[in-house]
């Protein structure tokens, strides 16, 4: 690309010659390494080059509002991937779908179908499976617990999609959407980064050696196809029978009925993405949030009380979360501290730009360092410290405190579509928890790692949990929610 004339790249991490910052850019924890150029270069927008292919990283919140949110006319599309889109086949992906008409589509199905308004639809299948978690939790061994929430998050992904039911265990769906998961989490960014630079490393054999990031891409690609297809095949195959249940296939297959206008990609790519971006995402900030519990005990007392004093003998509804401000707390601060994408989802500009007087080249990727903004000593002072009172004040949410959640999901048009479903799910499942069981460790001298697996998402390192009913009140509330869910 031509630089003449053009103002400077923004300041980037002294390099070596040829490969750029790709050796000094770690592959592990990467959004700390930003987080250190940064203040090396006191500069909260860098440019990195990983051998030419070149990434901008936005340390603030200031930079990703002011380019991705303000500026989203030319910052919304995403870089489409050689090894993610093409070789590993997720290009049909609501997510991965370039800026451009056919994402347009897909967004606006899933708006029509799902958006906070349609509150209806989502509140009544999250509560549903959220009451059937609870019961799985007191029949099952603690050793199942994380399998227990991982089936709930892929019960209400599968239910809001497709209307299908899932088996509380094994779920063949669920088994197999946590396979994609492990598989998209050891793909490296920089060879994601690097791969879309050197489009023919493409064609590098498979077992050719150091062309690991292929075999990995490969064993992916048999996986997206059957994503997209198997269980919109079951979907229609469940409507046609007496258990049909709404969902936004069932709806947008209606819809398109009425009109007469048939478009089923769109409805499959649409109906894909809430199980692909939906579900081990919620998955993992509730089991990192359940983790937070597990190690501070004495914040679960003050949940308990909370909980107790507004709820009683009974289970919350959606209308009780507004007044469980601890509650709610409790989630925006391990959001905060141990948030689930920490260096977000890259976007893509579609034209030249500058900014504070740094040239922003045309279709390079922008990655928004949500784990720079989270960690930021100015808005949450002890930044690594786990204190869910920084966002309370006088008994409320305060509202002057920056809600990390304004971060964890992503900016402008391609903000998380399902923020609000996560949102409702998380708070529901908190709520529901944490009324009825104290979360507790397995065994006294089990050592509990805070620490997270190696890879793009922040997923905790396995650990073990025991939930205890709490008490007489708990224990007549579940004998109810079992005569009355069966
Ligand atoms: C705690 C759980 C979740 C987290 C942390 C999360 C986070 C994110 C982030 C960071 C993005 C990228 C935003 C950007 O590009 O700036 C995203 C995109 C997306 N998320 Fe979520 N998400 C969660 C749950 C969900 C759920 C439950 C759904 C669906 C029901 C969903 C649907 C989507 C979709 C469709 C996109 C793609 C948007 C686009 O490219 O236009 N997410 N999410």
């Amino acid at each position: 690309m031509s630089r003449r004339g053009k103002p400077p790249l923004p300041p980037q991490p002294p390099g070596r010659p040829v490969v750029g910052n790709l050796l000094d850019m770690p592959p592990v924890r990467p959004w700390e390494w930003f987080v250190k150029c940064s203040q090396e270069l006191g500069s909260d927008v860098l440019y990195i080059n990983l051998a030419g292919a070149g990434l901008i990283i936005l340390n603030s919140y200031e930079a990703a509002i002011d380019l991705l949110d303000k500026r989203s006319g030319i910052y919304s599309d995403r870089s489409q991937s050689v090894l993610v889109d093409d070789l590993a086949g997720f290009g049909y992906l609501l997510s991965r779908r370039e800026y451009g008409d056919a994402w347009r589509e897909r967004r606006r199905m899933f708006h029509e179908h799902l958006r906070v308004s349609k509150s209806n639809i989502y509140e009544g299948k999250i509560l549903e499976q959220v009451r059937r978690t609870v019961l799985q939790i007191v029949r099952r061994s603690p050793d199942d617990v994380q399998d227990i929430f991982r089936h709930m998050t892929g019960g209400i992904a599968v239910s809001l999609a497709y209307g299908l039911p899932i088996q509380v265990k094994d779920d063949p769906s669920v088994t197999f959407s946590e396979g994609v998961n492990t598989a998209v989490n050891v793909i490296k960014p920089a060879e994601v980064f690097i791969v879309n630079h050197f489009p023919f490393l493409k064609y590098v054999p498979a077992w050719f050696p150091g062309a690991g990031f292929k075999r990995r891409a490969l064993k992916l690609g048999s996986f997206s196809f059957q994503f997209r297809e198997k269980l919109f095949a079951e979907a229609q195959d469940y409507l046609r029978t007496e258990h049909a249940a709404e969902s936004l296939t069932s709806r947008a297959l209606d819809g398109m009925r009425a009109s007469g206008t048939f478009n089923l990609d769109a409805i499959k790519d649409t109906a894909a993405v809430i199980f692909a971006a939906g579900s081990e995402t919620t998955y993992t900030t509730l089991t990192l949030w359940i983790r937070a519990m597990l190690v501070h005990p004495d914040i679960q007392g003050q949940l308990h009380q909370e909980l107790d004093s507004v709820l009683g003998d009974r289970l919350p509804e959606f209308s009780d979360l507004k007044n469980l401000p601890l509650l709610e707390a409790s989630v925006m601060e391990s959001i905060r501290l141990y948030t689930t994408l920490p260096s977000g989802v890259p976007h893509a500009s579609t034209k030249d730009d500058v900014y504070r007087g740094y040239f922003i080249p045309k279709g390079i990727a922008i990655i928004p360092n949500a784990w720079a903004m989270l960690h930021n000593e100015k808005d949450y002072p002890e930044p690594l410290t786990y204190k869910p009172s920084r966002f309370i004040k006088d008994g409320a949410i305060d509202e002057d405190v920056l809600d990390p959640r304004k971060m964890a999901f992503g900016f402008g048009r391609r903000i998380c579509a399902g923020a609000h479903i996560a949102n409702a799910a998380l708070l529901m499942s908190a709520a529901t928890v944490m009324l009825l069981f104290d979360i507790q460790k397995s065994n006294e001298d089990d050592e509990i790692s805070m620490d997270a697996e190696p890879g793009n998402f922040f997923r905790p390192i396995p650990y073990k949990c025991a939930f205890k009913v709490r008490n007489k009140v708990a224990e007549s509330i579940i004998e109810n929610l079992e005569n009355s869910l069966f």
